[in-house]
């Protein structure tokens, strides 16, 4: 993976689609809208409404074909020709992280976690916990679209996210800057560590793995090993954004 993907513009911005999104966002005043694009066919009173708000804003409109709304709002999305690009002030590429005198720590890994609601929950609540980073890999998880960003209620546009290809490609990244890597999985039996008495080394991340699927093998190769949320009682597994709940704040209470 080339830094030019690494550094795709899309690490800096929430596309936000369909016009009551679009709507909300132009006139909420904390959020940078940096630009509006609008299908070169939508006429009506929407149209006027979306043209006459981003104006207020100062927001720059640009025209593009249903087409282009289209893929750029992620195709078979209901963009209703019109979409914002919203600046994520704390969103940053994992390598510039990790380029930082002090990179951050302790993270969270998203590794094929494709439910939208399960990655806006992760987001709130990561963030709540004060976690300096959570690692959304572009390809494999869900895209940070209007879902994410409702079910995070907003706190999605001040996430700490930080942007990378893959989880696979995360998980390199950070063994090679040092960081011990783990996975965690509730059915990893007695290879796993319970999360209570892991060691938290000063540059630590946790990888969460998809609804069904669990952390992928080939991320879970590469990690130092299996962590898992002891579970007395008898369920299979926790809902992965309760699983990330448990992590943060038993971060924030080994911090103390
Ligand atoms: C619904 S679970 C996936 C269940 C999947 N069948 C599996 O084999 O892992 C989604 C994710 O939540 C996390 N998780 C859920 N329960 C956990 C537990 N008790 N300990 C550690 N992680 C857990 C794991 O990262 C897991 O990949």
């Amino acid at each position: 993976m080339g830094d030019k993907q690494a550094r795709s513009p899309k690490d800096r911005f929430l596309t936000v689609y369909g016009r009551k999104p679009v709507l909300e966002v132009l006139a909420d005043e904390t959020l940078d809208v940096d630009k509006v694009i609008l299908a070169d066919t939508a006429r009506g009173p929407a149209a006027a409404e979306i043209r006459r708000a981003a104006k207020n804003r100062g927001v720059a409109v640009q025209s593009a074909s249903a087409h282009r709304v289209k893929v750029l709002a992620g195709n078979g999305k209901q963009d209703q020709g019109v979409l914002a690009d919203v600046v994520a002030p704390r969103m940053l590429p994992l390598t510039a992280a990790l380029d930082r005198s002090a990179p951050p720590s302790p993270l969270l890994v998203l590794d094929g976690i494709t439910t939208p609601a399960n990655v806006g929950m992760i987001l709130r609540t990561a963030t709540a916990a004060g976690l300096p980073g959570i690692v959304v890999p572009r390809r494999g998880v869900a895209a940070l679209d209007p879902l994410v960003v409702k079910a995070s209620a907003g706190v999605a546009f001040r996430a700490p996210v930080l942007r990378c290809g893959s989880a696979e490609e995360a998980v390199e990244r950070l063994t090679e800057s040092g960081y011990t890597v783990y996975a965690l999985g509730s059915r990893a039996g007695a290879e796993a560590t319970p999360l209570f008495d892991v060691d938290v080394p000063s540059r630590v991340a946790f990888v969460l793995g998809g609804e069904t699927d669990g952390v992928s093998e080939a991320v879970s190769n590469l990690a130092a090993g299996w962590v898992s949320i002891p579970m007395p009682g008898d369920v299979e597994s926790l809902n992965v954004s309760a699983a990330a709940a448990v992590v943060s704040f038993e971060l924030v209470r080994r911090g103390r």
